[in-house]
Order: structure tokens, then sequence, then C-alpha cells
């Protein structure tokens, strides 16, 4: 799915208001109709007080619409104006009258006005800011949204938590922190990014009609990659296909008291579907490895503890590399003369990262394609400090661009950049972050590269795979209780959702 930019959503808004001969308060209508629908839905006529904050743009103007509408039903409203600005949006003005008309004026908070009280268990309806904001609030105006955050009210944001920038780093203290967000058409960019992800708890995507060709037309920065993302990526298995079609990757890594980190790659790989795996290790590995997998092959450099060279008598179809490493000078060298030889499509992590992160020039020994994966503290070594999520952005797709490689960048909401693009992951949960977690995700992608898939392909299934497997765990899991090698156990579920009987069904879900 899409991730407008702010510049985007408008030019949609007035595209759908062109093209379908509406005036600009009917999709206001339609707008604060399907937040009603919403709460109505949740709600079921419960006796509850509403308080619904409407600014003096059309987000407030949504506000209005869903006050009038939650009146006509019966709940119990009170509404107020934050009174930021003299200037009001025409279709605010218009539902301000419509609300009028039915006898309910709306409390009008100016600077200085009392903030208003909110008692335990009500609700907040903030409809303060939208995508419109494009400077800072007033300091009084945070107070007051301040004061929202504060109070023991469910907060439920329209379109956006109000406050947040779009494309720019919001301050926490300037901003609603939302129980729910009932957003417009598509999620916002900021919803998935670490910093400001956590004022919108939940977010629910709600279709108001937006043009669906002109949105198809649109090159967006970003995207939201789930199931329907997904499946047209998935190739089935032909036939008359033997192990050679699918391939002979290569995982390398490992050292004294971390060969399990090369089991588990190794593993993942051969249950994303690679015909044949070979594992690389130093001598201590060659036992644990044999034991624990016995479908992978074995190689051992001469060293007994640590890799202090890395030979290939084959050429594998894809190898996966830096698990447990360790980054000694000479596993280091060892690293540097395979990547010297090396053409193999390529994915780095772990030591690996941090072994360019010590050594730039290795950057330059990757094939075109190579997906690294780093999680944030090997990302800042790769790519310099930030200062915040959207500068990470910005300097992460110019890595990329520099050094014609891809990032997975491990989080929450893992996010591909590749190109110009980045890609943000809709599967996994809190369950994953656990010890070897990223270990198995480099051996399904490297599982994938190694079958033929192409490095983007790669790394958008495969972080969606093993989001996926993570929460399937959670079916004979908790979250405390998954471990890495749960999550391989459930790769397997994970893929038969692309061919079973219910994959259309579950597409179908997916789109509505
Ligand atoms: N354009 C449309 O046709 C539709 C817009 N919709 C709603 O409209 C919202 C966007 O509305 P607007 O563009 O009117 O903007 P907002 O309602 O987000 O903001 C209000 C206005 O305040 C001004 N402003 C921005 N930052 C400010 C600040 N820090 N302090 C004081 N004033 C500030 C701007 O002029 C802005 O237009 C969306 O989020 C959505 O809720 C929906 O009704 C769907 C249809
Ligand atoms: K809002």
């Amino acid at each position: 799915m899409k991730i407008l930019s702010a510049e985007q959503i408008r030019a949609a808004d007035a595209f759908t208001i062109e093209k379908e001969g509406i005036q600009s308060d009917e999709l206001m209508e339609r707008a604060g109709s399907a937040i009603f629908g919403w709460l109505n839905s949740q709600l079921n006529g419960s006796p509850v007080t509403l308080h619904i904050f409407c600014g003096t743009g059309n987000n407030g103007g949504d506000g209005l619409v869903v006050a009038r509408h939650l009146l006509e039903h019966g709940y119990q409203i009170q509404v107020y104006i934050v009174n930021y600005s003299d200037k009001r949006s025409a279709d605010f003005l218009i539902n301000l009258d419509r609300l009028k008309d039915r006898k309910v004026w709306p409390e009008v908070i100016k600077e200085e006005s009392a903030l208003p009280v909110i008692p335990e268990g009500d609700i907040v309806l903030d409809a303060i800011f939208g995508t419109g904001l494009n400077r800072e609030p007033e300091p009084w105006v945070c107070k007051l949204m301040q004061s929202l955050n504060k109070s023991k009210a469910l907060v439920v944001s329209i379109d956006v938590p109000s406050g947040m920038f779009l494309e720019r780093h919001s301050d926490p203290k300037q901003v609603v922190h939302a129980h729910y967000v009932l957003t417009f058409q598509h999620p916002k960019l900021p919803f998935f990014l670490p910093s400001s992800g956590r004022f919108c708890e939940q977010w629910v995507a709600l279709d108001i009609g937006l043009h669906q060709e002109f949105i198809d037309s649109l090159d967006t920065a970003y995207e939201l990659i789930g199931f329907r993302e997904v499946r047209p990526l998935y190739r089935f298995r032909k036939k008359f296909s033997h192990k050679g079609t699918y391939g002979h990757a290569l995982i390398v890594g490992g050292s004294h008291g971390k060969m399990g980190a090369v089991i588990l790659s190794s593993e993942a790989c051969l249950r994303s579907g690679s015909g044949l795996v070979t594992a690389f290790v130093p001598g201590c590995g060659y036992n644990p490895l044999q034991s624990a997998l016995p479908e992978v092959m074995v190689m051992t450099g001469k060293d007994e503890s640590e890799l202090t060279e890395i030979r290939m008598p084959f050429t594998p179809s894809a190898v996966g590399i830096g698990m447990g490493m360790g980054t000694s000078k000479a596993s280091i060298a060892a690293f540097r003369a395979f990547l010297e030889s090396n053409t193999s499509p390529l994915v780095v992590d772990a030591d690996g990262l941090n072994a360019i992160s010590k050594d730039r020039s290795l950057l330059k020994l990757m094939p075109p394609g190579t997906v690294l994966t780093p999680h944030p503290g090997e990302l800042e070594r790769l790519i310099g400090p930030w200062k915040d999520d959207f500068e990470k952005l910005e300097m992460a797709r110019k890595f990329v661009g520099e050094h014609h490689c891809l990032l997975v960048i491990k989080g929450a909401h893992t996010m591909v950049v590749s190109g110009t693009k980045g890609y943000v992951n809709s599967t996994g949960n809190p369950g994953m972050a656990t010890a070897g977690s990223g270990d198995v995700l480099t051996g399904v992608i490297t599982g994938l590269l190694s079958q033929g898939y192409l490095p983007e392909e790669a790394a958008l299934m495969g972080v969606y795979i093993h989001g996926r497997a993570g929460d399937l765990c959670l079916d004979s899991q908790s979250m405390e209780s998954s471990i890495a090698s749960d999550i391989t156990a459930h790769i397997g579920a994970a893929f038969r959702e692309f061919y079973t009987e219910d994959s259309d069904e579950k597409e179908r879900e997916v789109r509505e």
C-alpha cells in the first residue's frame, strides 16, 4: 500500500473532488461519516461522553462532521474549537453552521482560556491539526495537547495525531499521544518510525473513496508491504524441478561460542527453499553443525576457533555472511579475501557489517545488489549518527545510492531501502526481539536469493516471511517465550499462506 506525502494527499483529495464533480464539503462529509461509522461500531450507543477538539482547518471540519453524527445518534458530546488561528477553512465554517443549526455551540479555547477538565473514562476526539500542519504549534496549543495526553481519557485522533509532521521530526511535547488513529485511506510514514510510532498505538485506515487511478499513478517514496504486495512475488515450485533448480547457498560465519548463529541461519536458509546449503565455519563448528542439521553440508577453515580463511570450492547461488564471525584482524582479512573473489548474490549481517564499518574500503568489493541487514546500532556504525528518523532515512537512501546495495533496517517495522524507495514491513511483533532472530532473517533472505529471487524481491519477501513466521509463533508461544528457532519452525506456515485455498480469502481481507 502506498504511503503518500502531505502534498500527494492534497493532490489526491483535489483530483477526487474535481473528477467526481463533488463539492469539497462532500468529501469532508464522507471522511467524517467514515470516522463516525468506526466509532459507532465500537461504542455501540454507549453513554460515554466524547470531547471533540477541533482546529480551524479541515481536520477540525472533520471533527465537526463527526460531532454532528454523534449527536444525531444520541451520543453525549462536548465540542471545543481550538482557536489557534483566525482563519477558518470554508468547509470548517459550513460544518460549524450545520452544528449550530442543531443548537450546539462549541466552547472556544483561546490562549487565555482555562484548560478543559476531561473526566477519566471519557473519550477525546483529536481533530486539532491534520496533514496541513506546516509549523510548530504555539506554546499554549502544546499545553492543551499535553493536558489531553495527561488525561486518563481514551484518545482517538482523526487522520493523524495532532502536531505530527508527516515529513519531518515532531517534538514529543508538541504531539497528541493517540491510543487510536483513524486515518484516511492510507497510513502515514511517521506511524512506522520508532520516534513517532509510539504516538499512534494503533491505526485504522478508513476508505473515503479517493480516486484509485490517481493514487495508482503516484510515485511514492514509501510503501507499506503486506500480503497483497508480497504474494505476487512468490514463485510457485515447478513439477519438473530438482534440488539444483533452487540453488546451493553458502552460509559463512561462526566463532568459538557463537556457532548457534550459523546453525540458525543455515536452517532458515534451507527452510526458505534453497536446494542445498553448505556452511563454512571454523573447526570447532564441525560437530555442532553436523549434529544439529543433518541436511546441511559443512566445510571448515584451518583455525579451530575463528575464521581465518573462506574457501569456496563451488560457486554458490547466494552467500549469507557475518553471523557470529567476530571482527578479529584475521577474520576481517578472510572476509576481504572472500569479497575479492566472490561474485554471487550476497547478504551481509552482524560482524560482516561491523567489519565494513571498521574498513569501509570493503564496500567497493561487494557485488551490486548486496543486501545489508543492520540493526540500529550496526546501521549507525555504517552510515554515521543521525539527529532523527527522517535524517536517518535520507542518509540510508544516500548510502544505498552510493554503494549500489540494499539496506534492511531492522526494527519494529523493518524498512527495506532499495534504490530511491523505502518499503515498510507490516508483519512481526515484539516477541521477535530475541537472540538469533536476525540470524534467521539472514538465512531466509539468502535462501530466497539462492532460488533466483532478485535482491529487492528477496529482501521484501524475506522480511515479510520472517515477521509472519514470528506472528504465527504466537499461536503456541507468547511474546516472551518465542525464540529464534520457533520463528524458523513457522517459516513453512508463512509460505503456505501464499498458495493454500484461503490465500485468496486472505488477500480479500487485507484489501477490505
Ligand atoms: N482536503 C480535503 O479535501 C480533505 C481534507 N480532509 C482533512 O483535512 C485535513 C487537512 O486539512 P487542512 O489542510 O485544512 O489543515 P489542518 O486542518 O491540518 O490544519 C489547519 C490549518 O492551520 C494552518 N496551520 C498549520 N500549522 C499551524 C500551526 N502550527 N499553528 C496554527 N496554524 C497552523 C494551516 O493553514 C492549515 O491549513 C486532513 O488531515 C483531513 O483531516 C478530509 O476532510 C478529507 C478531505
Ligand atoms: K488530528
